[in-house]
């Protein structure tokens, strides 16, 4: 599979990285059909939005062009783009004049099993709580100790995923996806202005069903609302939507709206 670092095929980096360091940068998990990266623009927006909040310097005409180039050598799987600050000496404050650092790993689409999508899948209750910092809200950093954490809380193929709150109790997201409930013909998703990944399926998602004039409320949601839902599934850019059919001693049904948004976002990801 193939590996550059700022643009050339590499398979190693500097010592000093921030990145490695301090988790100072960002990522993107990018799946890749037919040599064609998919919901690159909306990557490419979320990887802005995190280096503006960041005070990364980062010429997205450059990233979007290697990404092009390395989706055509990829052909079918997964681009991980990760952007570090760059190198820097010990010590917390980033260099006044950096130069970030743009990491492209290649790797298979994961062999997820056929039933995630068709029957749904259980989640695990992290015990894992995520913080609140709306500085860091919503962008997809590489700080990610909070889902090492959660995900290393099961090791059984019963569940697929993990439902995440954060530490006031508010539902926010799985481990690796997007949440999203309806109640009453009404779509749900968690507001993420204090934690969480805005994930570029959810966005999507949510563009989509505001075009079909479909309602959705972005709000806090406690595990009430969640657990009195009348469908729940996640998402995100790898695997589109997999319907949630129950959380501990709870089920839920696979509803309709979320089989008419998980033919939307195949057609997305297979495009
Ligand atoms: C953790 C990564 O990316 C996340 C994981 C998935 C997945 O495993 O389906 C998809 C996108 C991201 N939410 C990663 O290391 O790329
Ligand atoms: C913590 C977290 N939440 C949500 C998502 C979903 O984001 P996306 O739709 O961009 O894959 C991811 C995946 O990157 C994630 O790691």
């Amino acid at each position: 599979m193939p590996s550059w670092v700022d643009g050339q095929p590499l398979e190693w980096l500097s010592v000093k990285d921030r990145g490695l360091a301090y988790g100072d940068g960002l990522f993107e998990t990018i799946a890749v059909s037919g040599g064609i990266p998919a919901l690159l623009e909306r990557h490419l927006a979320r990887l802005g939005d995190g280096c503006a909040r960041l005070l990364i310097d980062l010429d997205l005409a450059v990233v979007r062009a290697e990404l092009l180039a390395f989706s055509r050598e990829l052909g079918d799987g997964v681009a991980k783009l990760i952007v570090t600050r760059g190198d820097g000496l010990r010590g917390y404050a980033p260099p006044q004049a950096g130069s970030p650092r743009r990491i492209l790993q290649g790797s298979a689409k994961p062999a997820y099993p056929a039933g995630n999508a068709e029957l749904g899948v259980r989640l695990f209750p992290c015990a894992t709580r995520l913080a609140e910092q709306p500085l860091l809200a919503g962008i997809k950093h590489l700080n990610r100790l909070e889902q090492v954490l959660a995900r290393a809380e099961w090791q059984d193929a019963e569940h697929a995923e993990g439902l995440m709150l954060d530490a006031s109790g508010r539902v926010i997201e799985g481990v690796f996806s997007n949440l999203f409930l309806v109640q009453d013909g009404v779509l749900l998703t968690p507001d993420l202005s204090r934690c969480g990944v805005a994930g570029v399926m959810r966005a999507e998602l949510l563009a989509q069903v505001q075009a079909q004039g479909i309602r959705c409320d972005v709000r806090d949601i406690g595990v009430d609302a969640l657990l009195q839902a009348d469908e729940v599934f996640l998402c995100n850019s790898l695997y589109g939507v997999w319907p949630v059919h129950s959380l501990q001693w709870h089920q839920w049904s696979v509803g309709p709206l979320t089989r008419k948004l998980q033919v939307i976002a195949c057609d997305l990801l297979d495009s």
